[in-house]
């Protein structure tokens, strides 16, 4: 994927919307807020909330929970790696994953999920943690942000239901059972240098592979969103206190295209700071079938694809990536 420099006079705007309205049960609001959100989706498939109702001081304290991790000893960190894991939980060095073929990722990261600890299936099992001694409070930060997430997920599908005509309730089994899969993957993105920056990659571009996306990143800036049409890389520039949502393989192919999975990327930007940022990945429940949305296709028009089982199309897609 080559770089192209953006048009001056071009730009693609990551709408910011604020949900409080619909937390609020204002239903005038709810209204502005789901279309609002429905045509973001569909283009450009990435858009920033605000007033979504996840404390600044829970999200402050897992920036500093996850840098004082980060900060441990390599061999620490080593010894909770991803590869003791039959679920991709735990630890992965700079380098490890590689989403553009030409570029090793310039991240380190850590993921976790629901702790399933007799996980059996994909992306099921239990979490590592470090000793509560060595990294004090950052299982039990970590774990409230997981929960905060997956309420706030609820909603945000709830909000999309309703911008695809569906009852409000159609995603509520997908997004939030206990087997749900939600993959949540902290990053630290070294700085870079003004000689690097540009020619390597905090995370190559790619898409996602689930439905949705929350992304909370810091104040440095680095990801970029890719405009099709003109071939030209843009920012999604970070807005105080809001989260990054955007549209993953499944759900444009849930939904017959009608929203998008948009390619992004990190490009660390010369910088003395760490980049940090925490994905929240909406994966769904393994045995759901992906199945043209019946809202999502006109009298007369066809599906695009073929039905795929999650966990199949998972398997794939992360197979791929590392
Ligand atoms: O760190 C970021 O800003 C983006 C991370 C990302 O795209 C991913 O983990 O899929
Ligand atoms: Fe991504």
């Amino acid at each position: 994927m080559g770089s192209v420099t953006p048009d001056s006079d071009f730009s693609v705007t990551i709408p910011v919307i604020d949900i409080s309205g619909y937390l609020a049960g204002d239903a005038a609001a709810t209204a502005s807020i789901v279309s609002a959100l429905h045509s973001a989706a569909i283009s450009p498939g990435f858009f920033q909330i605000t007033g979504h109702g996840v404390s600044s001081e829970l999200r402050l304290r897992l920036l500093t929970t996850l840098k004082a991790f980060f900060a441990l000893p390599a061999d620490r960190k080593k010894r909770l790696h991803r590869g003791n894991s039959n679920s991709l939980r735990g630890y992965e060095s700079v380098g490890e994953q590689r989403l553009e073929a030409a570029f090793a990722d310039q991240k380190e990261g850590f993921m976790i999920g629901e702790h399933l600890p007799d996980g059996k299936r994909f992306l099921q099992g239990p979490n590592q943690w470090p000793d509560e001694d060595e990294c004090p409070g950052f299982r039990e930060t970590f774990m409230e942000y997981f929960g905060e997430l997956r309420k706030l997920s609820k909603a945000m599908f709830r909000l999309m239901a309703e911008g695809l005509g569906l009852e409000k309730q159609y995603f509520d089994a997908f997004v939030d059972s206990r087997d749900s899969v939600t993959m949540c993957r902290a990053h630290r993105y070294p700085p870079t240098t003004p000689e690097q920056a540009g020619k390597t990659r905090g995370i190559g571009a790619h898409s996602d592979f689930g439905a949705l996306t929350l992304l909370m990143q810091d104040d440095i800036g680095g990801l970029e969103v890719f405009h099709r049409p003109t071939g030209t890389w843009h920012p999604v520039t970070p807005v105080k206190d809001a989260f990054v949502v955007n549209i993953g393989d499944m759900m444009e192919r849930w939904t017959n295209n009608r929203y998008t999975s948009t390619l992004h990327r990190v490009i660390t930007p010369a910088s003395t700071r760490d980049r940090y940022s925490v994905a929240f990945f909406n994966e769904g429940l393994l045995d759901q079938v992906i199945e043209c949305i019946p809202t999502c296709l006109e009298p007369g028009e066809k599906p695009l694809y073929e039905p795929v089982v999650v966990e199949e199309h998972l398997a794939k897609r992360y197979g791929n990536s590392y």
